[in-house]
């Protein structure tokens, strides 16, 4: 056996590192190739192996009983060849380069791969950056970054990572975009020094992988969890919907979003968001009719399936409309249907360009995310008016309930005396009731409870309060009415009460109101007040003789 000092030099001349372990698994010898195939600090000999050295697969093999074996495996880009030789006293650890499957790879890596001398003039680069440059991978070669035509954000980042590298002797990772006309691109680089054996840096290898679509998912997500806060917290439909559109519209360049919404006739879609929209466009399309043909939105809304026209100008589903949409620019227009979880149609998600465009996977994917998430927001508001209507609405006649009455006319006392503006109040009372529901039924009474109702209502203005108190008592606050303009209100409910007849399940019903009035003055300090006094005239009303108004008297 040769003595150490003689056993290195040989060691050192051959290709590859060798490792001379004793039975301890103390190192007895490294070669300098060794260090650096490993990239690992000097080994002091007479140690064991500091732990993170060798990579695991290595280390756990080195645990087992001493035998012949070989592995493969990649290492700080490099692939090595491994192989464990027992010796009498020991083991022989050998890690070589292989230099052909190594390259092999290299040429056929999705990433792109090329190597620098440490002034970036490019010495080689594999095959895939074919697909991201125009010019052949072999025109990049022996020119300086600046040289190669890259756009000036990525020659700069490239010279701020040479600079970090070379100072540090660290790999450096850093993300670059480049903006092509059809798509925005983002790269995940990085940049590792390729050291001689005595430590200095040579040259630089690159890797770059395109992560456009992670990158985009990304942001995406964010916006997403963002749109669902909103839902959680229930913000009101139209800020979610036009929020949605900008946020797409941030998402997918060049688009303008919009979102139709189904009427409640179930034909027409009505416009409900488009901030990226022009005016007039907006006008133009707000209320159209869903039906095959009726461009993008239109036809989505009727198929309840997504319509993607790439270019207005020459989609026959366009057709009609091309000559009233050509004054706005607007080139493509790709509909999806929102649909309710039961697959019922509740409006559309449209995205418009500028330019003639086809949808890539990632944006088809977020926009019917996007459109799923409309649903669920839609669904949302819809249930929450159906539980304020029930909460608020007295199911028989759909006037406001007692409870919701106190509340709006509490606020509207209010404000009336805060801004000294006329109220009044108006208790009403149809006449003889009983008798209807005992001659006619209790259908015919609650027809007739409908019909008054609605009477009532019409004969008052939109702004006042109406309201079924309760039975066949009902009560309506004229908003700004004078004592006698209310008075003549009131009279003008009774007449029309007296003199129509309502018709219920083949019978002609007559019946008359009472009317008592209050209105704001002096002595009216509450809404508790103005309902007492007013319940008094009607009282009177009903004393003197009935189908008349009776006006709260002041003492
Ligand atoms: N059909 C129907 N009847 C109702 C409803 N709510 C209350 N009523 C009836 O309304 C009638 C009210 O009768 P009364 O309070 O005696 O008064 P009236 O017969 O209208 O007589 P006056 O008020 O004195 O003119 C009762 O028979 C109630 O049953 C309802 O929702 N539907």
């Amino acid at each position: 056996m040769p003595d150490s000092a003689t056993l290195k030099t040989i060691l050192t001349a051959l290709p590859g590192g060798y490792l001379l372990l004793d039975t301890q698994l103390q190192i007895q010898l490294v070669s300098p190739r060794f260090e650096l195939l490993l990239q690992c600090p000097p080994l002091a000999v007479g140690q064991p192996l500091p732990p993170g050295v060798l990579p695991p697969a290595v280390q756990q093999q080195l645990q087992q009983t001493p035998q012949n074996w070989s592995l493969q495996h990649f290492h700080h880009g490099l692939l090595l060849d491994w192989l464990l030789t027992p010796l009498p006293h020991g083991l022989l650890l050998s890690v070589r380069e292989d230099r052909q499957a190594f390259r092999t790879l290299v040429e056929n890596s999705p990433d792109i791969i090329s190597r620098y001398d440490t002034k970036l003039v490019c010495l080689y680069v594999n095959s895939a950056l074919a697909s991201h440059s125009p010019l052949p991978p072999l025109y990049h070669i022996g020119l300086g970054i600046d040289d190669r035509g890259l756009p000036l954000s990525m020659s700069d980042a490239m010279h701020h990572a040479a600079r970090q590298v070379l100072s540090s002797g660290q790999p450096y990772t850093f993300e670059t975009e480049i903006s092509r006309p059809e798509r925005h691109l983002v790269f995940e680089a990085r940049l590792l020094p390729e050291s001689n054996e005595d430590g200095e840096i040579q040259s630089l290898l690159c890797i770059e992988r395109d992560i456009t679509e992670q990158h985009a998912n990304r942001l995406w997500q964010a916006d997403e969890n963002r749109l669902l806060e909103m839902l959680a917290n229930d913000r009101p439909l139209p800020e979610v919907m036009d929020w949605t559109c900008r946020m797409m519209d941030s998402q997918i360049g060049g688009a303008m979003s919009s979102i139709m919404q189904l009427l409640p006739d179930g034909q027409h879609l009505r416009l409900a968001a488009g901030p990226g929209l022009p005016e007039d466009y907006k006008a133009l399309i707000d209320g159209i009719a869903i039906g095959e043909g009726v461009g993008s939105c239109g036809t989505a809304a009727e198929r309840s399936q997504a319509v993607i026209v790439s270019d207005i100008h020459s989609d026959p589903l366009w057709a009609p409309y091309r000559e009233q949409v050509r004054p706005f620019a607007l080139r493509a227009c790709w509909s999806h249907p929102i649909l309710a979880h039961d697959g019922q149609l509740l409006g559309t998600f449209a995205t418009y360009f500028a330019e003639p465009r086809q949808p890539d996977p990632h944006t088809l994917n977020i926009i019917q995310r996007t459109s799923h998430l409309m649903a669920i927001a839609i669904q949302q508001e819809q249930r929450a008016s159906q539980l304020f209507q029930l909460a608020t609405q007295d199911a028989l006649t759909g006037l406001i309930n007692r409870r919701h009455f106190m509340e709006l006319a509490g606020k509207a006392f209010h404000d009336a005396r805060q801004q000294g503006k006329p109220l009044s109040l108006l208790m009403l009372d149809l006449d003889h009731f009983k008798a209807v529901n005992d001659r006619f039924g209790h259908e015919a009474g609650d027809d007739v409870l409908t019909h008054f109702a609605r009477l009532l209502s019409d004969g008052l203005r939109n702004s006042d309060l109406v309201c079924r108190m309760g039975g066949e008592e009902f009560a309506a606050l004229l908003i700004g009415a004078s004592e006698e303009e209310a008075h003549i209100a009131a009279q003008r409910v009774c007449k029309a009460v007296a003199s129509c007849s309502m018709a219920s399940n083949g019978n002609t019903i007559e019946v008359t109101v009472s009317v008592g009035l209050c209105s704001l003055d002096g002595t009216v300090l509450t809404l508790g007040d103005m309902i007492r006094q007013a319940d008094k005239a009607l009282y009177q009303a009903k004393h003197d003789g009935r189908n008349r108004v009776c006006v709260a008297s002041t003492d």
